[in-house]
């Protein structure tokens, strides 16, 4: 598979990022946060992800009911319609081996890579969280089907989740072909920006990992702007000759995701981004 290199590119975020403050990757001029674990009052409101009713199949129907109850966080099926995340403020006390690495998936779609992780690493933790309810019952019912015990799911935003959990808590956190929000009025939404990023800084165990990847090659350049920019995080693959961060190789390690597959299906580069908080 193509590994892209960075290049800077006519449609920089720079050159796309200058009609609202918001707008902006850069931290000088986005807006500042009021502490480390909150959003600035501009992005508090604003959300990464579009609630859409879609169809739930027969899988995710019975992923949904209560055979595979044990795998989410919420105690019933109203919680999870409500993404009612109150009361969790530690993942690791979900797990009978607490002290074991924890990975954080956001936004894991169907559950079929996060699934895939989860058996191939039986050492390690995981949880998911997402707000499609079809794919939440998916995701538990392929786990259910593998009897895993290292999965959890969450139904809800991944911020607010986060800014309720204890600092320096996550090793690894996943965010797989998130949403573009390719119109530029829609930039306020991406996830990978300076201030939520802050918050994605203050979970991460100091040497934790941020892996992210798309198929949007303006998205992946501003993802990579956002972190260059960000001191509390080193791209592990280093930076070019320009001094900008590197892309990362594909990694065995990431199963294939539906995004991925549609990307590459319409003829899309795949772009993988890894930094290390330090
Ligand atoms: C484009 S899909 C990718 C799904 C999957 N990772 C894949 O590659 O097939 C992005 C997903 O992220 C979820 N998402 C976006 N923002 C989120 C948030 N703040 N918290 C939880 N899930 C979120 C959306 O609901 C959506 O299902």
């Amino acid at each position: 598979m193509m590994t892209p290199q960075h290049t800077q590119t006519s449609e920089t975020v720079t050159s796309a990022s200058t009609d609202a403050q918001c707008l902006s990757p850069n931290p000088s001029t986005a807006l500042q946060p009021s502490d480390e674990n909150s959003l600035s009052p501009h992005y508090r409101a604003i959300q990464t992800f579009m609630k859409r009713k879609t169809h739930v199949g027969k899988k995710a129907e019975a992923g949904l009911q209560s055979d595979f109850a044990h795998f989410f966080v919420q105690p019933n099926l109203d919680a999870i319609q409500a993404m009612d995340i109150g009361g969790i403020t530690n993942l690791r006390e979900l797990f009978s081996n607490p002290d074991a690495p924890l990975t954080l998936e956001i936004g894991f779609g169907m559950g079929t890579s996060l699934v895939e992780m989860a058996k191939n690493d039986p050492t390690r933790n995981f949880v998911g969280i997402e707000v499609h309810e079809a794919g939440l019952g998916n995701c538990a019912f392929l786990a259910g089907e593998l009897g895993l015990n290292n999965l959890k799911l969450i139904s809800g935003d991944a911020i607010a989740l986060m800014q309720q959990l204890p600092a320096a808590h996550i090793d690894t956190l996943q965010l797989y072909f998130p949403d573009p929000w390719q119109k530029k009025r829609h930039y306020k939404r991406r996830f990978v920006s300076a201030d939520r990023m802050r918050v994605v800084e203050r979970v991460l165990k100091k040497g934790g990992i941020f892996h992210a990847t798309t198929d949007w090659e303006h998205y992946a350049h501003w993802m990579i702007e956002v972190m260059d920019s960000l001191t509390a995080f080193a791209n592990v693959e280093g930076k070019n000759s320009e001094g900008i961060g590197n892309f990362l190789p594909r990694p065995d390690f990431r199963p294939l995701t539906k995004f991925e597959k549609r990307g590459m299906e319409e003829g899309r580069a795949i772009y993988d981004i890894m930094y290390r908080k330090v």
